[in-house]
């Protein structure tokens, strides 16, 4: 189904206090979590992915708490891009998107017809065709974070989760990959992506969490919580709010 819920929940960054929350996430949804540099962003990201254990409470995926579920189990659900990326082996950018393949393969079963489809049609996706024989090693950052997208598309999981997913990215693959994360949400996938751009998340996001450096966080409904009078503080910023064709667009004043 595709349901990540936070139950008082306690991500673990050091000399914190601890300041729980409550969160549900359901398919259809577009996420954004913002915040200043260091509030705990990716960490919030890796705690939902089950990556990194919460200081306290718990991470559930269709009800089920994530720490009872194998990791092939929660890739076959949830997929994750990340804001650093290394590349431990050369691999082509085909290679490298069929790794979104793995969870669903058994130990040593090859890609199938099916797999390579789905990985061709992902590379297409994300304007990277014509580099599918590349080896990673070669790529820009640019392209190198839309194969990470295009791995992520490859394994379809019903969650996606991705930090910064318009890192080193221009302004016309920016927008194309906040309307591919629209786009999957349409198909009933649960989109939560930590952003730095206010206004990729006024015009893309339906639901933001914004969090603070002390840890409290605001959840909500986007037009609620993105006005000046919120995120100024948050951002410690001055900022002027204007509206373009209907979107909420802001500006650092002063
Ligand atoms: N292993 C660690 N040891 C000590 N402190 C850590 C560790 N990992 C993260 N932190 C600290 O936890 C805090 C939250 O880090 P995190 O990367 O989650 O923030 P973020 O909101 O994603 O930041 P940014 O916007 O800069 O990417 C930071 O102050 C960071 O220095």
């Amino acid at each position: 189904m595709g349901l990540l819920a936070a139950h008082q929940l306690v991500i673990d960054v050091p000399n914190r206090p601890a300041q729980p929350l409550d969160l549900t996430i359901t398919p259809g949804q577009v996420w954004g979590v913002l915040g200043p540099n260091g509030a705990g962003k990716t960490t919030l990201l890796h705690t939902l992915a089950g990556l990194r254990a919460p200081r306290s409470g718990s991470v559930t995926l269709d009800d089920t708490p994530l720490a009872s579920l194998g990791r092939r189990q929660v890739a076959q659900r949830l997929g994750l891009v990340f804001q650093e990326r290394m590349e431990s082996f050369p691999a082509t950018v085909l290679e490298t998107a069929l790794i979104g393949r793995h969870p669903f393969l058994s130990a040593w079963q090859q890609e199938g017809r099916a797999d390579y489809t789905r990985a061709q049609h992902a590379l297409e996706c994300l304007d990277i065709a014509h580099l599918r024989d590349r080896l990673m090693s070669t790529l820009s950052g640019g392209e190198r974070q839309r194969v990470a997208l295009a791995t992520l598309l490859t394994q379809d999981p019903a969650i996606w989760l991705a930090d910064e997913p318009t890192n080193h990215l221009d302004l016309h693959h920016q927008s194309a990959v906040m309307a591919l994360m629209a786009e999957q949400a349409g198909k009933g996938k649960s989109v939560v992506m930590c952003l730095h751009d206010l206004n990729l998340a006024a015009r893309w996001c339906d639901h933001v969490l914004l969090l603070y450096p002390n840890g409290e966080a605001r959840v909500g409904e986007r037009d609620a919580l993105l006005i000046t009078e919120i995120l100024e503080p948050l951002f410690q910023q001055r900022l002027a709010m204007g509206d373009i064709d209907g979107n909420r667009v802001f500006m650092p004043r002063g």
